[in-house]
């Protein structure tokens, strides 16, 4: 949401595919949000850009190994640097601080833990087993909300002056509350 107003682009596209897709029905279901590509991707950036977890919980190696002409030995403690993957310019080209979903158009890139330029719920036989819940959570939550409100941010505040802060701790919250004002849409 945070980047959604941040990106009134985004938010119109979206708000326009959920019209397509949701029509003049008032609840959004799971049905619809199989159909909404652009709102992948908008939680494919937003995962890159502000993954849940920044470094994954340490794993150990379990046998002798190299790669990239790194060693790394049997027994190692390994944290991958889940936000530095997201944001570096070698997974990304330089614009990698920018918020945009349309670098998913024509890509299979997915965070299923397949691709590892993208890893939010980390990868192999210990990643996350609640995704599929998690992220149809995320997307039915966020289809309803720009489905149901235009969404402002509130006392005139532009949106390059929302703050964006994170806490760096074992998750990643933001730092301050979002405030945000909706107003209701009026269905067509
Ligand atoms: C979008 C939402 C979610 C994200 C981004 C996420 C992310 C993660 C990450 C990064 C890990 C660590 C994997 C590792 O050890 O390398 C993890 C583990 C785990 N997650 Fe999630 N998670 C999400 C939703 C959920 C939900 C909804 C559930 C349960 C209903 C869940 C249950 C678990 C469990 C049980 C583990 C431990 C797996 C293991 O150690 O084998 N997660 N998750």
């Amino acid at each position: 949401m945070s980047e959604l107003l941040r990106h009134p682009r985004v938010m119109k596209k979206l708000q326009k595919e959920v019209q397509n897709v949701v029509g003049d029905c008032e609840f959004v279901e799971e049905s619809h949000i199989l159909k909404l590509d652009y709102l992948d991707m908008i939680v494919k950036e937003s995962m890159r850009l502000h993954p849940v977890a920044t470094l994954l919980p340490p794993h150990e190696s379990m046998e002798d190994i190299v790669i990239n002409g790194y060693h790394i030995k049997k027994k190692s403690r390994i944290i991958a640097n889940n936000w530095g993957i997201g944001r570096d310019p070698r997974n990304w080209s330089e614009n990698v601080d920018e918020f945009l979903p349309e670098r998913f158009i024509g890509s299979n890139v997915d965070y299923m833990g397949n691709n590892f330029q993208l890893i939010p719920i980390s990868s192999g036989r210990r990643s996350c087993p609640g995704i599929h819940l998690g992220t149809i959570m995320v997307k039915l939550v966020v289809t309803q909300l720009v489905h149901t409100f235009d969404w402002e941010l509130p006392f005139g505040m532009s949106p390059d002056e929302l703050d964006m802060e994170e806490l760096f701790r074992a998750t990643v919250p933001r730092a301050t509350h979002l405030l945000a004002a909706p107003t209701l849409r009026s269905l067509p």
